[in-house]
């Protein structure tokens, strides 16, 4: 792994699909203008977290207004973009998929969410992606310039498998484009990504939208970077904004060195496997 910048845009995701591409764009711009050369967006950036905006805003990939902006975006300014994730329309089927593009405006990794936000909570939050979402079923990592990095969706963090699983497909950096709510992510959302950072002794970037009270889902906002000694590098408030950190290239081998954890693994006794 080499040292690099990298960015998450928090944006503001409204109900007008090409006002979100043309702010995702700008975000993206701003933060390669500072220097950044790997750039994340949020969960469903291109359209409100609420099912039924999925089928309207859906894209058939590898094309549609989203997908393309991305992939010339990428080259234009020479950055890496993991492009949060969009509604992707495949046959009859929709998935929240995230798309990412190299310097060069070359798709090298696509994601579908595994694990759908089926829920009911005592707060009075419901969400039922099956309703809308077909299931992901391909663990995904991917090689840069600068390092191996891992891709999950959201609610796929709650799964330690998987985040055990891309780590041990040899991802240094886990990326979790995400829409946590005002529910679980004061509970939950720092705890997560800090304990997957542990568990795994990777860098966790946890990119969300911005919040928006006026939304029928509110998203948590605070878009985290974590090290792989679960230190918090960077953190986004609630509104819209771009956070920055500084990746160490060195830093994975050394926390992995200095506490061999991955090595401890009883392989003898347990496994975990890809079916
Ligand atoms: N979009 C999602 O998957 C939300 C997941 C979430 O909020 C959680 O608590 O898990």
């Amino acid at each position: 792994m080499k040292d690099f910048k990298m960015a998450i845009c928090q944006m503001t995701v409204t109900d007008n699909k090409d006002k979100n591409i043309n702010k995702a764009y700008s975000m993206i711009k701003e933060a390669a203008q500072n220097g950044a050369k790997l750039i994340a967006l949020g969960e469903m950036f291109n359209c409100p977290y609420d099912g039924s905006y999925f089928p309207k805003f859906a894209e058939s990939l590898p094309d549609g207004k989203t997908y393309n902006m991305l992939k010339a975006c990428s080259k234009e300014l020479d950055v890496y973009i993991i492009g949060g994730s969009i509604p992707e329309l495949h046959g009859e089927v929709i998935y929240n998929t995230s798309c990412v593009f190299d310097k060069e405006g070359k798709l090298i990794a696509k994601h579908r969410k595994m694990h759908l936000f089926d829920v009911e909570l005592n707060s009075g939050l419901t969400f039922k992606e099956s309703s809308y979402l077909g299931k992901g079923n391909d663990i995904v990592v991917f090689d840069t310039e600068y390092c191996k990095i891992g891709l999950a969706i959201c609610y796929d963090i709650r799964f330690p498998e998987l985040s055990r699983l891309l780590t041990l497909k040899g991802a240094e950096v886990i990326v979790i484009p995400a829409a946590f709510n005002m529910t679980t992510g004061p509970a939950h959302w720092e705890i997560l990504l800090r304990t997957r950072a542990l568990d795994n002794q990777v860098y966790m970037v946890g990119a969300s939208p911005a919040r928006d009270v006026s939304a029928s889902y509110v998203a948590y906002g605070n878009s985290l970077v974590v090290s792989p000694w679960g230190d918090i590098m960077s953190r986004a408030k609630e509104g819209e904004e771009i956070i920055y950190a500084n990746l160490q290239g060195s830093l994975v081998k050394k926390t992995r060195d200095e506490l061999p954890l991955l090595k401890h693994i009883r392989k003898d006794i347990y496994e975990i496997i890809i079916k």
